[in-house]
């Protein structure tokens, strides 16, 4: 009999501006690997509950809107970002907002709405591999992950970061704003009762302060070759 083939996971959690999106783009390029951008699925959940005008505190209602929103990944025509369809509006941009992360953390906290968006990630485990990008990818969602990795950075070096990013989109946004969103939206994500941000047990952690991005994917390739 023939064993089932195993395809291998690379996860990569941490909190919002640690680098999991850059590193796991890159890493998933170089390896030829699928890519799982798992926030993108609450970002777009929390999107689609605005957009029909839901109370986002309103269990039953924002369950219903996670089981029934449609959501795509497509590859953008001239190369940039991977366009996400809501329903088949393309909402890339909306959701890359700290008001569409606010929204997504307020809603990734109902484990209704966790439960209706497992089968979908679980989907995305495709030969000839996966690296998976979020919160939960190596405790929860792929426990038996080869490859664990947990990205740190100070909240402050985060903020920096996330600002540079949303200048550069024409964003209006303030450092000190940015950094008190981020912290709460940590806040909550590390204390909510089910899958919390939190490093698995078997992960490697990478404090990324002062720690330029191709270093941080060296790093994270010495995890994958061990
Ligand atoms: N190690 C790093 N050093 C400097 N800038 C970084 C580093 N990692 C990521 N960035 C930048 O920080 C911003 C947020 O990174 P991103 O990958 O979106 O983080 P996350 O997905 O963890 O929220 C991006 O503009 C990215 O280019
Ligand atoms: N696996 C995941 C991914 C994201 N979430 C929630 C919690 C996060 O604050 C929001 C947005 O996640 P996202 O990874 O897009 O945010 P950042 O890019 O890290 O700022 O979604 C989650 O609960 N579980």
């Amino acid at each position: 009999m023939s064993r089932p083939v195993v395809v291998p996971v690379l996860t990569i959690d941490g909190p919002s501006g640690s680098g999991k999106g850059t590193v796991s783009r890159l890493v998933a390029e170089c390896l030829g690997w699928r890519l799982l951008d798992s926030g993108a699925l609450y970002r777009a959940v929390g999107y689609a509950a605005g957009a029909a005008g839901l109370d986002l505190s309103d269990i039953d209602a924002v369950t219903r809107c996670a089981q029934s929103t449609k959501i795509r990944f497509h590859p953008s025509a001239d190369g940039g970002d991977t366009r996400v369809l809501v329903n088949g509006h393309d909402a890339t941009d909306e959701l890359r907002t700290e008001t569409a992360g606010a929204a997504a953390s307020a809603i990734a906290s109902i484990p209704s709405v966790r439960q209706a968006l497992v089968d979908l990630q679980l989907g995305f485990r495709k030969a000839p591999g996966l690296v998976a990008d979020g919160r939960d990818m190596g405790t929860v969602i792929f426990p038996d992950a080869a490859y664990k990795v947990f990205l740190t950075a100070s909240a402050a070096e985060r903020a920096k970061r996330r600002y540079k990013q949303l200048k550069e989109k024409g964003l209006s946004v303030t450092l000190s704003g940015l950094q008190r969103e981020i912290e709460a939206r940590d806040a909550r994500d590390a204390s909510r009762a089910v899958a919390p941000l939190k490093p698995a047990d078997d992960a490697v952690l990478v404090d990324t302060t002062g720690m330029p991005i191709d270093e941080v994917v060296a790093k994270v390739f010495a995890v994958v070759r061990s």
